[in-house]
């Protein structure tokens, strides 16, 4: 027997994934794969393409070629069978409106013959919200709910379609500890997120997407690590004539001052001497790898790939 053939299939497998509204590219042949435990992140501005590969992903969209895999499955002819082991924070859920949050945590229990696990609700900021139409709740809490539900059944691959958007930083620090807690007991989860602080902290691998590609990929250090570092400060006095010899490029805006460098420390290092000799004082300092803005706006600013 061949040994491949006892390997079971990845949680979620995408394979050049095409996806079109008509004739707009949206997903332009996109390929990643997540292990059982891993937590991979979709990176992106606005309108990348994040949103549609995860409903490609979870049967909504037939792709226009490629193949989303899911459990081994084709997520858009098995939905229905995948349901069971597959969760989706984002998307409608298919919950009746008028239940409260308490009375659909204990039917999803319920129906997966769990002991009710109405502590959940305050694990995700729910709990002042248990007697709350599932109906009259904000976006942030729906997707708050749809976590509690992903936590109770432990599915083998969650979709979470930025959980955390809108969330105050206690309650973003709750969610991944829940997303922490799921990837630990073997879920499988697919994010998108808007920060890289987010991805950096939960993920193992990231993608970014930019204009339906996937533009980069590899760790949060390795992708940043491939970006100049930047420092910023306004020094005081400034004489941009009297500025130490610098490995990086400097640029002045406005009394700002910003280096950008391949040699982060060195420069600090240059700077800070320079600064104590002189009695000039670095206001607003601030030093480190490129931000997800920085490495956004230099992928924009790259022409578009060719065909
Ligand atoms: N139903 C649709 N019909 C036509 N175009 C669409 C449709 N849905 C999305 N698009 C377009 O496809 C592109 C990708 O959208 P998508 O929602 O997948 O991006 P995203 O990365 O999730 O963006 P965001 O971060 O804003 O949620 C965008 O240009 C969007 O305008």
């Amino acid at each position: 027997m061949n040994a491949n053939s006892r390997q079971p299939a990845p949680p979620v497998e995408v394979t050049d994934l095409t996806c079109r509204y008509g004739a707009y590219t949206a997903v332009d042949r996109a390929s990643f794969t997540v292990a059982p435990g891993e937590l991979f992140a979709l990176l992106g501005t606005n309108g990348a393409g994040k949103t549609t590969t995860i409903e490609t992903a979870i049967g909504l969209r037939r792709p226009a070629s490629g193949t989303a895999r899911v459990l081994g499955r084709d997520p858009f002819r098995h939905r229905r069978e995948l349901a069971g082991d597959v969760a989706v924070i984002g998307q409608e859920t298919g919950f009746a409106d008028d239940l409260t949050c308490a009375e659909t945590l204990r039917l999803w229990t319920d129906l997966h013959r769990l002991a009710p696990r109405l502590e959940l609700l305050e694990r995700v900021d729910l709990a002042h919200r248990a007697a709350v139409r599932v109906g009259a709740l904000s976006g942030g809490e729906r997707r708050r709910l749809d976590l509690a539900l992903a936590v109770a059944t432990a599915p083998s691959v969650l979709f979470a379609d930025e959980p955390t958007t809108g969330l105050d930083p206690a309650s973003r620090r709750r969610t991944w500890g829940l997303l922490r807690e799921l990837t630990a007991q073997g879920t499988a989860v697919v994010l998108t997120t808007h920060y890289l602080d987010e991805a950096a902290e939960l993920a193992g691998h990231v993608a970014i997407m930019d204009r339906g590609r996937i533009a980069r990929f590899g760790t949060v250090a390795e992708i940043t690590s491939s970006y100049e570092a930047r420092i910023t400060m306004r020094p005081k006095p400034f004489d941009p004539i009297a500025l130490p010899a610098l490995a990086g490029r400097t640029a002045v805006d406005d009394g700002l001052l910003t280096i950008r460098t391949t040699a982060l420390q060195a420069d600090l290092h240059r700077l800070l001497d320079w600064a104590a000799r002189e009695g000039v004082e670095l206001a607003d300092l601030k030093a480190g790898p490129a931000t997800l803005d920085e490495i956004f706006a230099e992928l924009e600013s790259e022409p578009a790939p060719a065909n």
